[in-house]
């Protein structure tokens, strides 16, 4: 499974669609440079593709009204959203985020990830302590032989040049963002590519 996240432009999400990325997503956040409005957000429906909505600091009624309006698959939980707001969201609708660097020990990460299982489709495992969109990756070894009890999305500074070494960790997805720009907002179609050539080389000769 491949996201593309911070999509701002209808040519990179052509792109996107074009060489089979699964997830896009749309970035809820007035202070990212990659923030969008729920009414510029495409109607893509009848391609395969599926939207996902990045939210930090809005509560769950607005995120279901932001969904709504921008019809999106998935809500992606930067914040400190609660299980009772995954809950209020619906299980099957919601990516909550982790950030591996916030847990001195794995045993508290997974402990987190146990409690929130119930309430999420999805988790996604970023770099830093809180938000998104550093562009830093997380250290891949002390991931590897990870069993989250749901299907998890590597994020954090993934692009050509560290995806082989991310993948070692095994994760169920990857996330691109910054990695994969020339700007920030700006996705780079050549950098997307090469990501996919080495996932999926069959597909993308
Ligand atoms: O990308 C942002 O600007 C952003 C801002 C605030 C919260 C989340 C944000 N991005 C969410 C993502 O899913 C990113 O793809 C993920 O954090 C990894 O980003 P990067 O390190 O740039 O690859």
């Amino acid at each position: 499974m491949v996201k593309v996240c911070g999509m701002t432009r209808s040519q990179d999400i052509r792109t996107c669609i074009n060489l089979g990325v699964n997830l896009l997503g749309f970035i809820f956040h007035p202070k990212s440079p990659r923030n969008t409005n729920p009414q510029d957000v495409p109607d893509l429906s009848g391609s395969p593709v599926r939207k996902v909505g990045v939210f930090v600091n809005q509560g769950a009624e607005e995120i279901a009204r932001i969904m709504d309006t921008a019809k999106l698959d998935l809500a992606q939980l930067h914040g400190d959203h609660t299980v009772e707001a995954c809950r209020t969201l619906g299980a099957s609708r919601v990516i909550k985020v982790f950030w591996p660097m916030r847990y001195e020990q794995m045993d508290d990460l997974c402990r987190d990830m146990d409690r929130f299982a119930p309430v999420c489709t999805a988790f996604l495992l970023d770099a830093g302590i809180q938000s998104g969109g550093h562009g830093t990756s997380l250290d891949f070894t002390t991931l590897q032989g990870m069993a989250p009890p749901r299907p998890w999305i590597l994020a954090g500074g993934l692009g050509p040049a560290n995806i082989t070494h991310a993948l070692q960790c095994e994760p169920d997805g990857v996330d691109l963002n910054s990695g994969v720009e020339s700007a920030p907002g700006i996705k780079d179609a050549e950098a997307i590519k090469q990501v996919m050539r080495i996932i999926r080389p069959d597909a993308n000769p």
